[in-house]
């Protein structure tokens, strides 16, 4: 029975490679063995094969992908398909044009194209490709690389110019760099208002495994749970600055008072000790530790993860890239503090590999850093950010990275601005003097972390901490035995401190000063 096109199951793609198959092992077996696993689409791929071989293979293959209702596509070679009578193809923008691949299968074949831009989606809609490869999303061992990565952003921008343009229904299968740990991410983040991707494609998780039928499981498990940080839709009265959102950070510090949740703090050497005090001040049990190995047992309490590359070295990047796999994986949530990301070529490239190889639920960092994360130029000497644009065009900063990482930014500054992509708010409190402490805004960053430890709701978390920290700032730097920066770091902790007691024992009067406004 040939295959239904409208009824393919697209969740979990193996594309051969007979290269990989481990000793001892055969494609027949290994294909047999990920398609009990899960599989649901097989795409036979054989570069070096002579022509005979190659049929002969497709036709030994199909007799077992029919028998589970699988489709078998061939790569690149519709004479082979012809020859074998397997269910399609899969082309590359540069093979044989889609019009004359369909002339010579016919309208039941299944015919897909790999896509990388909107450019080459057009080439797929003019030539009504019934699905398309989109990728490569990340870098892979598998293939030589020859076309730019696609990443998270560039795949909704091909699933959004698909929804709006092509009129017809194409689903998307991702690949490149797909492995477990970052499934659940690719599909939250690449994700439309609408339009998602329809599976994934994977050959070395698959072909080089010993277990391709417990590779296959884990991945179609990985497929079919959503991400533990997938956010909820933010209620509606706190879509807008109001009582609403103003009770709700009383709510949060209040929260933070009762539950004690621990802040794991992969931090600089500079801030480490202000940040662990504040922790302490706002009723968190902070740790600090940059040791990875320590980080999945961190990672079992509730609480957050903070990464923060100020003093990172060499070997930082590889451990803080570790603990946020991990902490993704039991949905803890992680604030990411760039510090100076475009100071130099480490730290630019350090953030890079986080953004590409987990998901951080809130980057928080001085306009300077916002913009390094954005490709756009960054004046800063050293950690010190040199600009001081207005509000405005720091919220279309901090909107424009949230909506790119499906995240809560906050653009930190004389006023904090907040942003989830949708929702983007002003945060006025806090004084000048936190300028003249080093490690004020790592700090800050403490408080959000710990606010996102208690609070589903990421921007309001972010809210809530630039919010305490600014009016603590505000109280410090009026105190009478505060007489400059020295003073005033301590006076800023035991502010936090007060604050605290103070929602302890229902006295919320100090939240009266808080100044939030949408942007
Ligand atoms: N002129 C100002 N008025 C009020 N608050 C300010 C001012 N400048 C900075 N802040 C506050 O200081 C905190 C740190 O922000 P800033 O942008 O200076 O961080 P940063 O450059 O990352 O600091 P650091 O590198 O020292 O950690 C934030 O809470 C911010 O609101
Ligand atoms: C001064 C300094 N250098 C590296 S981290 C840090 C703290 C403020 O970001």
């Amino acid at each position: 029975m040939p295959i239904d096109k409208s009824k393919i199951d697209w969740s979990l793609y193996l594309v051969t490679d007979p290269d990989m198959i481990p000793e001892g092992s055969d494609i027949y077996t290994h294909v047999r063995e990920a398609i009990k696993g899960g599989c649901t689409v097989v795409q036979l791929r054989e570069k070096k094969t002579d022509t005979g071989l190659f049929v002969e293979k497709a036709k030994k293959l199909l007799e077992i992908t029919r028998e589970y209702n699988v489709p078998l596509l061939i790569n690149d070679r519709v004479d082979v398909v012809l020859a074998s009578g397997a269910d399609g193809i899969h082309v590359g923008q540069d093979d044989m044009d889609l019009k004359d691949v369909r002339r010579l299968l016919g309208p039941d074949a299944i015919i897909g194209i790999s896509v990388g831009s909107i450019k080459e989606a057009k080439v797929g809609i003019a030539g009504r490709a019934d699905y398309f490869g989109l990728g490569p999303i990340w870098d892979t061992n598998t293939k030589k690389l020859t076309k730019p990565l696609v990443g998270t952003m560039g795949a909704r921008t091909v699933l959004s110019y698909i929804e709006q343009n092509a009129g017809y229904e194409i689903p998307c299968v991702a690949i490149g760099g797909i492995k477990d740990y970052n499934i659940q991410r690719l599909f939250f983040q690449s994700r439309t208002g609408t339009k998602s991707i329809s599976g994934i494609a994977i050959v070395s998780a698959i072909m080089a495994s010993t277990t391709p039928y417990d590779a296959a499981k884990s991945l179609l498990t990985s497929i079919k749970t959503p991400a533990p940080f997938i956010p909820s839709p933010p209620s509606p009265s706190l879509l807008h600055p109001g009582d609403a959102l103003i009770t709700k950070i009383t709510q949060i510090i209040t929260q933070i008072g009762k539950k004690g949740p621990l802040v794991h703090h992969m931090t600089n050497n500079v801030a480490k000790n202000l940040q662990a005090n504040a922790s302490l001040a706002i009723g968190a049990s902070p740790i600090m530790s940059e040791n990875a190995l320590e980080a999945a047992d961190l990672a079992k309490i509730n609480g957050a993860l903070l990464l923060n590359i100020g003093t990172a070295h060499p070997e930082s990047p590889v451990a803080m890239l570790e603990a946020l796999r991990i902490a993704n994986t039991a949905g803890t949530p992680v604030l990411l503090d760039p510090v100076g990301a475009g100071a130099t070529q480490f730290r630019k490239d350090t953030v890079a590999g986080f953004l590409a190889g987990g998901y951080c639920d809130i980057i928080k960092g001085n306009e300077a850093e916002i913009r390094a994360l954005l490709g756009l130029s960054a004046h800063a000497r050293g950690v010190d950010s040199l600009h001081s644009s207005s509000s405005a065009s720091r919220a279309e900063l901090a909107s424009t990275l949230a909506r790119r990482e499906q995240n809560t930014v906050v653009v930190s500054g004389a006023v904090d601005v907040v942003s989830d992509g949708e929702r983007t708010f002003c945060v006025s409190n806090g004084d000048a003097m936190l300028g003249f402490i080093t490690g004020s805004g790592c700090t800050l960053g403490t408080v959000i972390a710990t606010c996102a430890a208690v609070e589903e709701d990421k921007c309001v978390a972010a809210v809530a901490g630039c919010v305490v920290y600014g009016i603590a700032a505000e109280r410090a730097v009026k105190r009478d035995d505060v007489k400059g920066p020295g003073t005033f770091q301590t006076a800023l902790v035991d502010e936090i401190w007060r604050i605290r007691g103070e929602c302890g024992e229902g006295n919320l009067d100090w939240v009266k000063g808080a100044k939030v406004t949408s942007a």
